[in-house]
């Protein structure tokens, strides 16, 4: 085993560092408006909206023009590559409305899972080969952050070392290949929730997935203070016989990332991953409020559990446009002081805050 390697130069350092330290300003988190085609299709489905290029830029400038709040409670979008190029009604990009908001456009790179041979229906996230190319253009286009998820799923024999190995590897290169282009990676490994497992389950998976992902990343020589987390939050699974109190659940998620994660990565941005928005804000308050050893900031960059309400108030209706809005800030803003340690729960209501946001066996 070698162990000559360079370090990235220092310009580069800082260049990456200083980014990744934006996106986990006090008390501001991601925004992950990333969702394919396809996905968004099925959030325009369940408001009767058709899945047409116009409407889902119509939802995105709604996002992105929310009031000025916004620019106080969110720190970054991750985008969908369609959205990075779509303007507003009055012909500016999108990317330009974020740049003068002081919001970082970050864009997601991976391509999609695709099945590992002989696994028992476990997967590996593709989009390596043109990877440079893509991140050196968005680069250009004004995106200095990108996202890739790896979909790791707990079962009798599943994640297989195979599957937590692989994604591991490829989670690496990614990151590897965004470092080199001036762009931070978000590393998302992914633990499903679907399944029966208890939070033990789950937070030893975690503890597994994650240690892997760390040592991948090392073999890649990636700068770790240039790099942000996105983990799932430990969980019992959705169809658990025991629940878990949010209390239960920071313990369980603090200590999978305290054995883990080193204190060299600046963030640690949870993805929702099927909690209710109001979940996903009480648990990451229990998370922040946990007296212990935690070097890293916590954050959000939810998808689900800060758009629901707004698809809800939305219904594509001109008229409901500012209403909409109005949920997108007050869902970002209980994250906000989740992030601080400081929402009570319940303090904020929106059209959808209990709604269950799971989807089993989501395709992804
Ligand atoms: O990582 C994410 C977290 O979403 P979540 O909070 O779990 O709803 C999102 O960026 C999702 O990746 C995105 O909404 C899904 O889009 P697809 O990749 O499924 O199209």
């Amino acid at each position: 085993m070698t162990t000559y390697f360079e370090y990235p130069s220092v310009e580069l350092q800082n260049e990456l560092s200083k980014i990744a330290n934006a996106m986990v300003a006090e008390g501001k988190g991601l925004l992950a408006a990333d969702e394919s085609v396809s996905t968004m299709g099925k959030r325009l489905q369940d408001i009767g909206v058709e899945n047409t290029e116009d409407n889902r830029r119509a939802y995105r400038q709604l996002l992105f023009t929310a009031d000025e709040p916004l620019n106080d409670r969110i720190s970054g979008v991750i985008l969908f590559h369609e959205t990075l190029y779509q303007k507003t009604d009055d012909g500016v990009p999108f990317v330009e409305i974020l740049k003068n908001r002081c919001i970082i456009p970050g864009i997601k790179v991976d391509m999609g899972v695709v099945n590992l041979f002989g696994s028992e229906g476990e997967t590996t996230t593709q989009g390596l080969d043109d990877l440079a190319q893509r991140c050196a253009q968005y680069k250009k286009d004004g995106c200095h952050f990108a996202k890739w998820r790896s979909v790791l799923k707990i079962g009798k024999n599943t994640p297989s070392y195979q599957a937590i190995l692989e994604n591991a590897n490829v989670l690496a290169r990614y990151a590897s290949i965004c470092q080199a282009n001036r762009i931070v990676p978000i590393v998302e490994p992914e633990v499903l929730c679907d399944g029966e497992h208890d939070l033990d389950r789950c937070q030893k998976v975690t503890e597994t997935v994650l240690a892997a992902v760390y040592k991948a990343l090392n073999d890649h020589h990636v700068y770790l203070e240039g790099t942000i987390l996105k983990p799932n939050m430990v969980t019992p699974g959705q169809s658990a016989s025991k629940k878990a109190t949010a209390d239960e659940i920071a313990k369980a998620t603090v200590t999978a990332l305290q054995r883990t994660v080193p204190p060299a990565v600046p963030g640690i941005m949870f993805l929702s991953g099927g909690q209710t928005e109001e979940e996903a804000s009480v648990n990451l308050n229990a998370i922040n409020k946990y007296n212990a050893k935690k070097p890293w900031a916590l954050s959000f960059s939810y998808g689900r559990a800060l758009q629901a309400s707004v698809l809800k108030a939305w219904q594509g209706k001109k008229e409901n446009v500012k209403t909409a809005q109005d949920e997108l800030l007050k869902r970002a803003l209980a994250n906000k002081l989740s992030a601080l340690g400081k929402y009570e729960a319940g303090s904020v209501q929106t059209a959808a805050g209990s709604q269950g946001l799971f989807v089993k066996d989501h395709a992804y």
